[in-house]
């Protein structure tokens, strides 16, 4: 199995707060890795650390075996690696298909070019499956404010695979998003995730989602990695269920936990 992304001593400090301390993670090729942990407990931080948002106060990072500390995410996303956001970074007041076509533009430049038409024939092809794909056809013209939440989401992950990434981390694809919505799009997102043979890492907060969709989990507590494993173990371990999932231990008559 080959490696694809690996973190070494990965730590970040704001002032006297720890964000993220000695996050030590190896990634293989096509895993599908849940993120989890309660509020502050440094999910996004080592997220905005891998994809070039936020710069490592120690350690180092590889993406294909090469170091890209310091990159930022234009080049991280040129080489493969990219990225959704909690809150969907779009241009709110502009239709969906503008997006996808400025996102592609901005994907194929270096620098962004602002006298280019920006609807090529090729950008508008790519633009239309990937709208086709992730099953949000219905509102190519219409602006990003007249999308439901969960649309917006699958908008802002179709962006995220339009520079044909190898990897992609979704920071809580479903937050926001109705009850009845979340298996929809998940099931529509890794089916997109399937199909590229795309390897992902998803902040999430919802277990269900966890344990239905993930084959791995990294639980995280007070910026500490404090279990990585298949998602069963993960889940069921003391630890995890103290401090992340918020489930108590009954003691037993013995009084030793059930
Ligand atoms: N820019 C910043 N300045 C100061 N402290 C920060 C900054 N960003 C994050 N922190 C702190 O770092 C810790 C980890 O925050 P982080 O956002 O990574 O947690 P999280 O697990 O993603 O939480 P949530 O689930 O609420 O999004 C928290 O204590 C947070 O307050």
């Amino acid at each position: 199995m080959t490696e694809i992304l690996k973190t070494e001593g990965l730590s970040r400090y704001f002032g006297a707060v720890t964000a993220a301390e000695n996050i030590n993670v190896t990634i293989t090729e096509g895993e599908i890795v849940g993120v989890i942990g309660s509020n502050g407990a440094g999910k996004t931080t080592f997220i905005n650390m891998v994809t070039g948002y936020l710069p490592p106060s120690k350690g180092s990072i590889s993406f294909d075996g090469k170091p890209i500390k310091g990159l930022g995410p234009r080049k991280l996303m040129r080489k493969g690696l990219t990225r959704s956001f909690q809150i969907p970074q779009l241009f709110l007041e502009l239709p969906v298909i503008d997006n996808l076509s400025i996102a592609l533009a901005a994907a194929e430049h270096k620098q962004f070019q602002m006298l280019c038409p920006v609807h090529t024939p090729e950008r508008l092809k790519a633009a239309e499956e990937i709208l086709e794909q992730m099953h949000i056809t219905e509102y190519r013209d219409e602006m990003v404010t007249a999308m439901p939440q969960g649309a917006r989401k699958l908008l802002d992950i179709a962006i995220a695979m339009l520079g044909k990434p190898r990897m992609l981390l979704l920071d809580e694809p479903t937050s926001g998003v109705s009850m009845e919505e979340k298996y929809t799009l998940m099931d529509t997102v890794m089916e997109a995730v399937r199909a590229r043979g795309l390897t992902v890492l998803f902040v999430e907060h919802d277990m269900e989602i966890v344990q239905r969709y993930v084959t791995r989990v990294l639980a995280f507590a007070s910026g500490v990695v404090i279990k990585d494993g298949p998602v069963d173990e993960v889940l069921a371990d003391e630890k995890v269920q103290e401090l992340v999932t918020g489930k108590q231990h009954k003691p037993t008559a013995s009084g030793g936990d059930a």
